[in-house]
């Protein structure tokens, strides 16, 4: 109805834009040509448990699908890692339309969206909380999402969202394999040390950006465009879209690849 202000920018994303005294900020482009093959990357392992997810929400940035992260069900390990990293949930940031959304690009090119799964470090800490404060806490796998063909794991998810359009909404979500959105090919990626991309940006992660995209269809991301930043009790609502963080300096680091 007349009354939700279609792609309001977030006042959030007019944030901080690079965090004072922060040198190993994220997002980054990826910029191919000045990547470096090493040859020690191993392939990554991944285990996930459907039957250890528990519930969908909105967060007024997102959309969160939420693992029990108590138990060592849905682990992380290998590639550039050498401890064992545990998922607590994964989400996606995504733009008003297909020509923008993503928050890392490749060789300055922008997919429409891009899936985070967030993993946190078992082997040194006991909780996800303790972990984002620390240089080695998180791992995140990023995954571009390109529109084409529909996404037929993903229309369990793109169901439930209608029910949880508002900030602060949740609904139970229940045997969703985590696994099935990430790309036939897991061995070829980037890999650099970074941070998280909204506050509080804390410079704990090892991205582990994957160079396949998987495909989801035009409906399918129109339907994530239907999310609100707002609550229901607020007078003015807001579409949740263009929820990416401006890109940062990459400040001298280097990307390794996996592959050449
Ligand atoms: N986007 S990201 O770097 O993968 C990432 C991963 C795990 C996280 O907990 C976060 N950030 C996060 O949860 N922040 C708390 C909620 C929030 C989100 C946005 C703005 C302010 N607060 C970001
Ligand atoms: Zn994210």
């Amino acid at each position: 109805s007349s009354k939700y202000v279609l792609s309001q920018m977030h006042p959030m994303w007019q944030g901080p834009l690079v965090v004072p005294g922060g040198d190993h900020q994220s997002p980054i482009d990826i910029a191919v040509r000045k990547t470096v093959f090493d040859s020690e990357l191993k392939p990554l392992v991944t285990s996930y448990d459907p039957e250890t997810c528990q519930q969908i929400w909105n967060n007024g940035y997102s959309f969160l699908v939420e693992y029990d992260d108590t138990t060592n069900k849905n682990t992380l390990k290998g590639g550039p890692l050498r401890d064992e990293f545990r998922l607590c949930q994964f989400h996606f940031h995504w733009g008003e339309t297909n020509d923008w959304g993503s928050e890392h690009t490749v060789d300055r090119r922008l997919f429409p969206a891009e899936l985070h799964l967030v993993h946190w470090n078992s082997d040194r800490y006991s909780l996800f909380e303790e972990a984002v404060m620390e240089k080695n806490g998180l791992a995140v796998i990023g995954i571009f999402l390109k529109v084409g063909k529909r996404h037929e794991g993903l229309q369990k998810l793109v169901d439930a969202l209608p029910s949880i359009r508002h900030k602060d909404s949740v609904v139970e979500f229940r045997r969703f394999d985590p696994g099935c959105l990430l790309p036939s090919n897991i061995d070829d990626y980037w890999t650099y040390h970074g941070s998280l991309t909204t506050p509080p940006l804390t410079e704990s992660v090892t991205w582990i950006v994957m160079k396949q995209h998987i495909e989801v269809s035009h409906d399918q991301l129109a339907v994530f465009r239907s999310l609100l930043f707002t609550s229901a009790e607020e007078d003015v609502q807001k579409s949740m879209v263009n929820n990416f963080r401006v890109q940062q300096p990459l400040q001298g680091r280097t990307v390794r690849s996996s592959f050449t």
